[in-house]
């Protein structure tokens, strides 16, 4: 699905990412952790072409991801971003309808239509359809933005890419697990999804793999109980804890402190 060999990112002679290789498979959730300023963001954005950047290679699906086409890559890929403006002078199904803009030009189709409603269902926005995009809560735009990105990658190419950064901000606890369902029944459908997250225990339940970043390298990219080890986590956060599995599925849970 995608494979980086050699990607560096330097801005006034300092390293964002240096000397990252990786390889993410289809099917793959990846959450992308780390302490802030690791390079999580920095990593996303490259694979969302929005920065510049050198590299060896840099593949998706086969092909040097920069040469696809501006129009074509909305199809196969899709971003939700960490920060969104507060002044979107759009009703909240008109945001969701912005994940739409590459199928139609001036008028939706009634797809279009049908699809925005599923993904707001999905999301649990659809009651918010008469209100203003500024007087929702910060979980209820979050909510809302994903329902766009999954409605911009409703369709029938195969191997499709999510990027998403720290979706769980502002959500609550049945909110962060419902998304989390959502993004795993994605890729269950043999796409793939990077996910930056700050919570090692959700990432753990979750994620196939997890992208442990640290001062702009990978320190590890692995399955999550090779990853989370308490030397490990104790040494890249600079603080103390303890691991315990849990009681259910046996993932590694973090205690901090
Ligand atoms: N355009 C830029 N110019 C200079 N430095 C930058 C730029 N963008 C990011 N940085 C720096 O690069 C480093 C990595 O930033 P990045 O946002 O990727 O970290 P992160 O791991 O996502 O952090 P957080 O958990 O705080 O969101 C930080 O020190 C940040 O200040």
């Amino acid at each position: 699905m995608i494979q980086i060999h050699n990607l560096n990112v330097q801005v006034n002679n300092r390293f964002l990412l240096k000397n990252i290789d990786l390889e993410i498979h289809k099917g793959e959730l990846i959450a992308i952790v780390g302490p802030n300023g690791a390079g999580k963001s920095t990593f996303l954005s490259c694979v969302a072409n929005e920065i510049s950047y050198q590299s060896e290679k840099f593949f998706f699906k086969n092909t040097e991801i920069k040469s696809y086409k501006k129009e074509e890559i909305p199809f196969h890929r899709a971003k939700f971003s960490q920060h969104h403006s507060n002044e979107i002078n759009l009703k909240n199904d008109e945001i969701v309808l912005m994940g739409r803009y590459p199928y139609f030009n001036a008028e939706p189709h009634a797809n279009d239509l049908k699809i925005v409603e599923k993904w707001m269902a999905n999301t649990q926005t659809n009651h918010l359809n008469d209100r203003e995009y500024e007087q929702l809560s910060g979980g209820e735009k979050q909510r809302l933005h994903l329902a766009r990105v999954f409605a911009q990658l409703e369709n029938s190419v195969e191997n499709k890419l999510l990027l998403l950064d720290e979706p769980l901000n502002n959500l609550d606890v049945a909110h962060q697990f419902k998304t989390l369902h959502l993004i795993k029944e994605f890729t269950q459908q043999n796409n793939s999804a990077l996910v930056v997250l700050h919570d090692l225990n959700i990432a753990a339940q979750f994620a196939d793999r997890l992208l442990l970043m640290n001062k702009s390298c990978v320190e590890i990219f692995d399955e999550p109980q090779k990853v989370l080890t308490q030397e490990r986590i104790s040494r890249v956060y600079q603080y103390p804890c303890s691991i315990t599995p849990h009681p259910k599925n046996k993932q590694p849970i973090i205690l901090f402190g």
